[in-house]
C-alpha cells in the first residue's frame, strides 16, 4: 500500500515519510493500525514496607485515519494579543514573508511550537547514532498553513487593526500581513460584564443581545455557518478571550449536562460566556479547548462532552514563567533538593494584565499558576511530609509602559545538604504572545488528531481483543497537558504538570499510534566493551 505522505513541517525542513516495518504495524486504506503491549507495573504495599512488585503488559490496538481533511479553528477572543498574533503568524509563513528589523532580516517560523519546531528521537542509525524528526511527522497532521480561521470578539475591530492594538509585530511585519489581517471580521460575542474585570466594557462594542438560550443558539449557528461556508470537514473552537472569575459550582444548576442545559434555557447568572462556547461547541461536535484559567469546565460541560463523545481540553496556556517552574521544581525535587519556597511575581501591560489587574480575574490566574509544583512535591516523601508544601505565592502586575513584554522575577529558595540553603533568581523578559500563540496550534494540532485515533483494550475483559469495540480516547484530552498550565484530566486520572513527564506522555503516546515502543534513552546498545 503507498503510504501516505505526512504533511510537511512547514518551517522549511523537508517532508519526512516514516514507515514503520514490523509485524504489528499494519497500513490498510486510510487507517493505520497497531497492536501494543502497554507495560504496566503494579505495586502492592504489604506490611513492614514490603513492595510486591508485578510487571504487567496490557494488550492494546490504535487506529489512526491517515486522511487530514480540511480544519477550521475558531478563537474566541480572536481579536486579542494571541487571537491576531496567531493568525498573522500563520498568515506570514503561508505568504513566506521576511520583514526589515534594527536586527536585520526576519522570516517567518514557528518556533515556540512544539510540534512544529521541535525533534523527538525516532531510533537509531546502523551506527547506533540517535535519529530525530520534526514532532509532527510522527503521524499525520494539519499543515497549520492550511489552517482557516475565524472566530469572535466583543470588540468589532477587524483583525488588521487589532494586530496593530496589541502591539506585538515591528510596523515592517504589520504593513506586509495588514491586508490579509483586515479580511477577517471577529463574529459578535457574549458579553456578561460580571464575568471579566469592568474595564473591558471599553471595548465591548460587538456583543448579541437576547437571552443565554438565545446566545447558545447563536454560537452554534455561527460555528456550522462557518463549516460550511468554508467546506470544512470539522471545526475546533479555542477560547483565548479574557481570564473570566471562576463560576460557583452549584448543584442544580452546572453540576450536570441536564443541569446546565437547562440553566441555559433560565439564563442563570452563574452561567459564563465560555462555558455557552463549551457547550455550543460540543452540541456542534467541535473540540473545545480552554486556554485561559478560569473553571469553563464545570461538571455539566464535562458529562456533556462525555454524552456527546465530543473533546475538551483545558486550562490555561502554559508559556513562560509557569513552564520554567515547571521544569526546574521537578528538577530540583528529583535531584533530591527541597524547595521552601518558590515567588513568581511579574508585570505585563497588555490588555490581558489590564483584565488582570481586577482582583476576581487575577485570582482565576493565581489558581492556575499556583498549583504547577503540587504533583513533583507529593512524589517525594522524602523531603516532604504529607501535605507538606513550599511557600508559593503569586503575583501580577499591570504595567502599561511594558505591553505585550511581561517581565517575570521568580525567586527559587531550596533546603541542601546538611542545613544549607540555595537561592535561584530568574528575571525573564516573556514576550506573552510571541510564546503563547505557537501554543494555540500546538493545542490545535493534537486535538485535530486525536479526532482520528480509536483504541480498543482487552485488560478488563476475558474476551480477544478483536471482539472489542473501537472507541475514541475519554473526552476529556489529557495528552494536552504539556502546553497547559492547570491540566484538566479525566475523573481519577492523575493531574501531571511536570513538564518533561508531559512531554513524554504525548510522544510515547503518539509511538503507540505507529506501534513504536516508548522512547526511554537507555543507550544500551552503547554499554558494551565490544
Ligand atoms: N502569554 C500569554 O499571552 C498568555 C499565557 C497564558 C494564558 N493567557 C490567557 O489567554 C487569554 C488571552 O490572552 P491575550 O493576551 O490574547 O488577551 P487579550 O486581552 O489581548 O485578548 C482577549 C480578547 O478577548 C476578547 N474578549 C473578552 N471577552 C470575550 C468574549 N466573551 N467573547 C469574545 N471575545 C472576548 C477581548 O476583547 C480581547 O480582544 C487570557 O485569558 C490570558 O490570561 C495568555
Ligand atoms: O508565563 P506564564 O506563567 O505561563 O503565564 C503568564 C502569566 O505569567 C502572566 O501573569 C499572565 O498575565 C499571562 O496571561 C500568562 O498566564
Amino acid at each position: 500500500m503507498p503510504f501516505a505522505q505526512f504533511s510537511a513541517p512547514v518551517s522549511g525542513t523537508p517532508a519526512v515519510n516514516i514507515k514503520v516495518n514490523a509485524s504489528n504495524v499494519q497500513y490498510s486504506g486510510e487507517d493505520i493500525i497497531s497492536d501494543y503491549l502497554y507495560d504496566k507495573t503494579v505495586v502492592s504495599v504489604g506490611p513492614n514496607n514490603s513492595y510486591d512488585v508485578v510487571p504487567k503488559k496490557v494488550h492494546y490496538q490504535f487506529k489512526t485515519n491517515t486522511k487530514v481533511g480540511k480544519v477550521g479553528l475558531m478563537l474566541v477572543g480572536w481579536g486579542g494579543n494571541n487571537g491576531s498574533t496567531i493568525t498573522a503568524a500563520v498568515h506570514a509563513n503561508k505568504h513566506g514573508i521576511t520583514w526589515n528589523t534594527r536586527k536585520g532580516k526576519r522570516s517567518a517560523n514557528y518556533f515556540g511550537s512544539v510540534m512544529l519546531a521541535s525533534t523527538v528521537k525516532l531510533g537509531v542509525d546502523e551506527s547506533n547514532n540517535a535519529v530525530h524528526v520534526p514532532f509532527n511527522s510522527l503521524l499525520p497532521m494539519v499543515n497549520p498553513n492550511d489552517i482557516v480561521f475565524g472566530g469572535w470578539d466583543i470588540s468589532s475591530l477587524k483583525l488588521g487593526d487589532a494586530m496593530n492594538r496589541a502591539e506585538v509585530f515591528p510596523y515592517d511585519f504589520q504593513r506586509q500581513v495588514y491586508d490579509y489581517m483586515q479580511e477577517h471580521q471577529p463574529l459578535p460575542s457574549i458579553y456578561y460584564p460580571d464575568f471579566i474585570a469592568a474595564n473591558q466594557n471599553e471595548r465591548a462594542d460587538n456583543v448579541l443581545s437576547g437571552s443565554k438560550q438565545d446566545h447558545l443558539e447563536q454560537i452554534r449557528k455561527d460555528i456550522r455557518d462557518f463549516k460550511s461556508k468554508n467546506d470544512l470537514d470539522k471545526v475546533i473552537v479555542l477560547w483565548t478571550a479574557n481570564t473570566e472569575r471562576f463560576s460557583d459550582i452549584i448543584d442544580g444548576v452546572n453540576d450536570s449536562a441536564d443541569s446546565l442545559l437547562n440553566s441555559i434555557k433560565n439564563s442563570h447568572s452563574e452561567v459564563s460566556p465560555s462555558t455557552i462556547f463549551a457547550v455550543a461547541s460540543i452540541l456542534e461536535g467541535s473540540p473545545f479547548i480552554n486556554g485561559s484559567p478560569q473553571n469553563t469546565l464545570v461538571p455539566g460541560v464535562i458529562e456533556l462532552a462525555e454524552k456527546n463523545r465530543c473533546f475538551v481540553g483545558g486550562d490555561d496556556f502554559k508559556t513562560g514563567q509557569t513552564k520554567i517552574k515547571s521544569v526546574l521544581t521537578e528538577f530540583l525535587v528529583n535531584a533530591g533538593i527541597k524547595p521552601i519556597a518558590i515567588t513568581s511575581y511579574n508585570h505585563l501591560g497588555n490588555n490581558d494584565g489590564y483584565n488582570l489587574s481586577a482582583p476576581a480575574q487575577f485570582r482565576s490566574k493565581e489558581i492556575s499558576k499556583s498549583n504547577v509544583v503540587d504533583d513533583m512535591v507529593q512524589s517525594n516523601s522524602i523531603l516532604y511530609k504529607k501535605g507538606e508544601h513550599p511557600d508559593h505565592t503569586v503575583v501580577i502586575k499591570y504595567v502599561p509602559s511594558v505591553g505585550d513584554s511581561k517581565r517575570a522575577l521568580d525567586e527559587y529558595v531550596s533546603e541542601i545538604f546538611m542545613g544549607g540553603l540555595n537561592t535561584i533568581s530568574i528575571y525573564n523578559t516573556c514576550e506573552d504572545s510571541l510564546l503563547a500563540s505557537p501554543l494555540i496550534l500546538d493545542l490545535f494540532l493534537v486535538a485535530e488528531l486525536m479526532t482520528r485515533v480509536q483504541f480498543r483494550s482487552a485488560e478488563n475483559s476475558s474476551n480477544s481483543i478483536e471482539s472489542a469495540t473501537w472507541e475514541p480516547f475519554h473526552s476529556v484530552l489529557s495528552i494536552l497537558s504539556y502546553m497547559l498550565k492547570a491540566p484538566v484530566v479525566p475523573k481519577n486520572a492523575p493531574v501531571i504538570n511536570a513538564l518533561a513527564k508531559q512531554r513524554a506522555a504525548m510522544e510515547n503516546i503518539m509511538r503507540a499510534f505507529i506501534g513504536l515502543p516508548p522512547n526511554n534513552d537507555m543507550v544500551l546498545e552503547h554499554c558494551a566493551f565490544h
